[in-house]
């Protein structure tokens, strides 16, 4: 029995590894959970997992829950995220926060050797050159749950590294992908939530929108795999069906196809090497979808995955920077202060006036990451 710390348990990634959970109570046993703001969630895992550590957002409501589980310990804040994933008890760490707020927790766990599988692609952008150097240090197995990685991985398996050509991220498109620039000045925030294959958070599902979704994942294949960005391509590909590929030095192709469905990687990355059957899994027929779309992406078009390369192949704290602005300004644009296209324009504005800092250490990071977001508020004052 695997036993399990959870960080974001009432988001999207997070409740459905709750799902997963409920429904594996043979192999997996939850032992710690984090949340938000979102007290009845977190009831409701606490009364179905009975889990022995419950961190939240606040202390407001960890106070609220502590009345009504005493037997349970109970944490906030960012000290609550890290008592969660170093718990004694469990051996794995989910990742499923949103955001940078991920980092010190995950090197936490890290550091005790615990496995991570890792949903916040944000901490592998922001800090991805600390998490790897200390998970090899550490002996700690990093598993992605993001469904373009864990289709590599999968395609990677018994496979020699070393043989790699080309990594070959697929992206949809997001919500906007049929639309030119021009009718991009006018979107609302309900059109940019409404994405045509996954039902996600609402940040991942505005950064598919603008397509630095596919920029932060390019940065992290290049930070999980160890590939240059000159070897890391993405496709336009509609349906989401083929999850991403790897080209081989033969030129063979290998890829992991499925139906949009994030139980997938996030149960591979708990069961893996092994595979479980998956409850209410829904089986993929090509027959029935007939044909798969593919296109060569225009880096005019979307112009956040240009910026995310360039941020990429600079290293260093840019890639801190260009998350903050990222993160602060999809936030703003949520609360419609800002506009679609506003959203590149802050992340555009940060980076051209940053001073980059190669290799930085934790502090530098975590400083970069406060004042980037401080600028971007005050860029709508
Ligand atoms: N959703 C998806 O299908 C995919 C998501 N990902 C990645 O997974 C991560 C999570 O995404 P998703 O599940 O969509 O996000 P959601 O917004 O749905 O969930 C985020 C979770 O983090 C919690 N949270 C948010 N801010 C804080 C904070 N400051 N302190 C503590 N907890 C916090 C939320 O709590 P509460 O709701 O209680 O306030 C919630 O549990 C992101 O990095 C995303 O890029 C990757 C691939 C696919
Ligand atoms: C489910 C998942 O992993 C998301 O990151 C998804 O890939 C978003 O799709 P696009 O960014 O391709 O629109
Ligand atoms: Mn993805």
């Amino acid at each position: 029995m695997k036993k399990i710390s959870l960080l974001g348990a009432t988001g999207s990634i997070g409740w459905q590894t709750f799902d997963i959970l409920l429904a594996q109570p043979q192999e997996f046993k939850l032992v710690a959970f984090s949340a938000g703001q979102n007290v009845e969630k977190s009831r409701e895992i606490i009364e179905k997992l009975q889990p022995e550590l419950v961190s939240m957002q606040t202390e407001d409501a960890a106070l609220a829950l502590q009345k009504d589980y005493p037997h349970i310990s109970f944490a906030f804040g960012r000290k609550g995220l890290v008592e969660v994933a170093t718990h004694p008890d469990s051996t794995v760490l989910v990742n499923a926060v949103l955001g940078s707020v991920g980092l010190e927790s995950t090197l936490a766990a890290i550091r005790m050797g615990k496995t991570i599988a890792i949903a916040n692609k944000e901490t592998l952008v922001t800090a991805g050159h600390l998490v790897m150097a200390e998970a090899k240090k550490y002996n700690a197995p990093i598993i992605p749950v993001d469904s373009e990685h864990s289709a590599l991985f999968q395609s990677m398996n018994g496979e020699n590294k070393k043989r790699i050509e080309r990594l070959i991220l697929t992206a949809s498109g997001g919500s906007f992908r049929d639309k030119t620039r021009a009718e991009l000045e006018d979107v609302t925030v309900k059109d940019a939530l409404n994405h045509p294959n996954w039902s996600m958070g609402a940040k991942i599902t505005i950064d598919s929108a603008t397509m630095m979704n596919k920029g932060l994942e390019v940065i992290e294949a290049h930070v999980l795999f160890d590939m240059p960005y000159d070897n890391i391509d993405v496709l336009l590909h509609r349906e989401s069906i083929i999850h991403s590929m790897v080209e081989y030095e033969d030129t063979s192709v290998i890829a992991q196809l499925g139906t949009p469905d994030m139980r997938v990687p996030i149960q591979y990355a708990l069961s893996y090497p092994d595979r479980l059957p998956l409850k209410n899994g829904q089986r993929l027929n090509l027959a029935q979808i007939g044909q798969l779309h593919f296109k060569e992406v225009d880096f005019d078009r979307f112009r956040a995955l240009k910026l995310a390369y360039d941020a990429g192949r600079m290293g260093g704290t840019i890639l801190t920077a260009m998350n903050a602005a990222n993160e602060a300004a999809v936030a703003l644009f949520l609360q419609e202060k800002i506009t679609f296209l506003q959203i590149e324009e802050c992340i555009e504005r940060v980076m051209n006036s940053h001073n980059n800092i190669i290799m930085p250490d934790l502090q530098t990071i975590l400083h970069v990451d406060s004042e980037t977001r401080k600028t971007v508020a005050s860029m709508v004052k």
